[in-house]
C-alpha cells in the first residue's frame, strides 16, 4: 500500500471541555496519512487517478472550522469518517495536535488508525 500524506494542516476552531474555550477558536493541527495506490497515476500522470490531496485538506478545512466539539478524541474520529467514506481511501491514520492546550507541554492530542491497510 502507498500512502497520499498531508502534514501540518493548520485550523482554527471551537474545541475544548472548559467554558472559556468554548468562546474561543483554537488551532488544531492535522497530519494525515492516507492509504492509496498511486501506481495508476503515475503510469498516467494524470490527477484523476490518484487521491487529490488538495481536495482532501479543502474538505477537512471547511468540516474542522465549522465543527465545535469538545474532545479531540471526537474531532479526529469524525475526520476520519469523511475520509474513509467520501475519498475512497481503505486506510488512514490521524495526528491531531491540540498545541498548547496543556502549559509545559508543546503537543498534545490523539493518533488514531481507522480501516485497513492492503
Ligand atoms: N483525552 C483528552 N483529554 C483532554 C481533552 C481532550 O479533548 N481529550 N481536552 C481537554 C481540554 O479541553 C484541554 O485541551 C484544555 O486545557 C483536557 N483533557
Amino acid at each position: 500500500m502507498d500512502i497520499v500524506y498531508l502534514n501540518d494542516l493548520r485550523i482554527d476552531t471551537v474545541i475544548g471541555i472548559y467554558d472559556w474555550e468554548r468562546r474561543i477558536k483554537q488551532t488544531v493541527v492535522l497530519d494525515l496519512e492516507m492509504g492509496a495506490d498511486i501506481r495508476q497515476a503515475a503510469a498516467s500522470d494524470h490527477i484523476d487517478d490518484t487521491l487529490n490531496y488538495k481536495a482532501v485538506a479543502k474538505r477537512i478545512i471547511g468540516f474542522v472550522e465549522e465543527s465545535e466539539y469538545q474532545l479531540v478524541e471526537t474531532l479526529a474520529e469524525k475526520v476520519a469518517e469523511i475520509i474513509l467514506g467520501e475519498f475512497n481511501v481503505p486506510w488512514v491514520r490521524i495526528r491531531l495536535n491540540k498545541q498548547g492546550a496543556v502549559r509545559g507541554a508543546r503537543d498534545v492530542g490523539v493518533i488514531i488508525e481507522r480501516g485497513t491497510q492492503a
